[in-house]
């Protein structure tokens, strides 16, 4: 089944002469647990194309459905129910700062009301040894690497076992080593819950982990 599926779909920001045509009749479809790599010049539209995707932004031509439901020209609640089922990781981690890594993951599990305070601490905790960081639990994010903070926001994404994860270059800030141990364990999580996975990213060295790569120039998939 698509997890996602779009069809002819444009989007442009500002009217009149301000206009801008960002995406230009988009084609896409992408299956559950396939592990999909956007690419393509800075500008071309990678990022307003994965913010519709995560239901992030509202689209109002062609066709996007999203686990099933159709995103373009849809109610707020419509997109709300999308964004639970979906795992966000973007460049800068956006962690809190004031809260430990186990903190930091309980918080996506806040959003959902299904787990006990005691639950939502011991999946975090499970998470957070998925991805290796047992020894760093009740560490704060300046108190850890780049890679380890990356790692906090992978964990935060997959807690709650969303269907989709999207990322908006997860490696910018971290060096080769660190950025390429950090998307193989969001793949190698990922590929275990059958999660699908879209990557925004300029890092040809990540390049390898997808089982598909999609390049965006000037808003056309080319
Ligand atoms: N809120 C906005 N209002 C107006 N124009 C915008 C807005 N957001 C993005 N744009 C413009 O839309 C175009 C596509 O931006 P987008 O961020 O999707 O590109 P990108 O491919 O992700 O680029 P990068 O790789 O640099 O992040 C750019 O020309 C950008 O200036």
């Amino acid at each position: 089944m698509s997890m996602i599926d779009v069809k002819g779909l444009n989007f442009a920001f500002g009217q009149g002469e301000l206009r801008r045509q960002v995406l230009t009749n988009i084609h896409l479809s992408i299956e559950t647990g396939e592990i999909v790599i956007l690419t393509g010049p800075s500008g071309s539209g990678k990022t307003t194309l994965l913010t519709i995707l995560g239901g992030l932004r509202l689209a109002t031509s062609g066709s996007v459905v999203v686990l099933g439901e159709q995103l373009v020209r849809s109610e707020t609640s419509t997109r709300i129910a999308v964004r639970r089922q979906t795992g966000y990781i973007f460049q800068q981690h956006n962690l809190f700062l004031s809260l430990t890594a186990t903190e930091n993951v309980c918080m996506a599990l806040e959003l959902h009301d299904l787990f006990s305070e005691k639950e939502r601490v011991g999946l975090a905790r499970q998470i957070l040894t998925q991805v290796g960081l047992e020894e760093r639990l009740e560490y704060r994010p300046q108190q850890l690497s780049g890679g380890q903070r990356q790692r906090v926001s992978i964990a935060r994404a997959l807690v709650s076992r969303p269907k989709i994860v999207l990322a908006d270059e997860p490696t910018a800030s971290l060096d080769k080593n660190s950025g390429h141990e950090a998307v193989e364990i969001l793949r190698s999580l990922a590929k275990q819950n059958g999660t699908t996975i879209l990557i925004v990213t300029h890092d040809y060295r990540i390049l390898d982990i997808a089982d598909r790569i999609i390049n965006l120039e000037d808003g056309i998939i080319t």
